[in-house]
């Protein structure tokens, strides 16, 4: 059973293709979501569409995942949704009370220690002194940040430091909707892993939402209840991978067959330039 109340028990799951239209098609719960994004289209300028009719509803406590070729429109179409900007046409609701973003750049401010720029999303939040300390506490040892690490500037971090303090920085204000744009690249793989389990563990006991943006399909399917496909120019909704198993029935396998199974997918293939799939090279 999905988290939303779906059920998918057909281990072989194909990917659906999405009309025009947007996701009318796809069958969703019964929830008020907790995003609903509406895109008609977007332009940076009047020359050049980005995104062409994207759709999309995140229901509480659903974890969606937009993947797709370099440049296709999913950094815009999260920062869209996020309400960082406003689509040329288009629209977005967001029920949510609490909502972090995490950039693909880590966006620390250089002049302030790691401890500083982690509590810097506290700032204009009414969090008292002694939860603030309480917070930072269990984030920098869920992120395995030493006392000595905490006074450190983000200049004396290693990149994958500075990766695990922003995403500190997201989840310490408690949000109920995060948005993630690449947020573990630069993690080795044990503290990938960590990661996955910390975000899941958020989703879970908070039933927060998550929208993320990767370029890892395996990371993409290991942690989302569907994913979604986008194609380029101009950036649109192709395809969408549902994932029928709880996240702690994951195991690699089941991920790995996944993969395979959206990655063979004639469109998706063609889209990655990964018709000759079994090959490495
Ligand atoms: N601020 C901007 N001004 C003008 N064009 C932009 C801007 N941001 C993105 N674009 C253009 O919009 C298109 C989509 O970019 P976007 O960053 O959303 O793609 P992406 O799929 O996230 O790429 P990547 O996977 O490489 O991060 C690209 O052609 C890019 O050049």
């Amino acid at each position: 059973m999905l988290r939303d109340g779906r059920t998918m028990f057909d281990p072989k799951q194909t990917p659906q293709s999405i009309s025009p239209e947007g996701e009318q098609s796809i069958p969703v719960s019964q929830s008020v979501p907790t995003l609903s994004v509406s895109i008609k289209e977007h332009r940076y300028n009047p020359l050049e569409q980005v995104l062409d009719q994207c759709a999309l509803s995140v229901q509480p406590g659903e974890v969606v995942s937009l993947i797709g070729p370099s440049g296709c429109g999913k950094s815009t179409f999260l920062k869209l949704a996020a309400g960082l900007s406003d689509p040329s046409d288009g629209q977005v609701n967001c029920k949510a009370s609490e909502t972090a973003i995490l950039f693909q750049e880590h966006r620390l401010l250089p002049w302030k220690t790691l401890a500083d720029n982690m509590k810097f999303g506290f700032k204009g939040r009414k969090i008292p002194a002694e939860e603030q300390i309480e917070r930072l506490e269990v984030a920098a040892e869920n992120m395995g940040f030493s006392r000595a690490d905490l006074d450190k500037y983000p200049s004396e971090l290693s990149g994958g430091m500075r990766q695990r303090a922003a995403i500190a920085r997201a989840l310490m204000i408690e949000p109920d909707l995060l948005f993630l744009d690449e947020p573990f690249s630069a993690l080795d793989v044990g503290r990938r892993r960590e990661m996955y389990r910390l975000l899941l563990g958020v989703v879970k006991q908070r039933r927060c939402t998550v929208l993320m943006v990767t370029h890892d399909v395996f990371e993409a399917l290991s942690l989302s209840d569907r994913v979604l496909v986008m194609a380029a120019n101009p950036g649109r909704f192709l395809k969408e991978m549902p994932v029928p198993f709880r996240s702690e029935e994951r195991s690699r396998a089941l991920v790995a067959d996944l993969e395979q199974t959206l990655l063979q997918d004639e469109e998706v293939a063609k889209l990655f330039q990964m018709q000759d799939w079994d090959r490495v090279l």
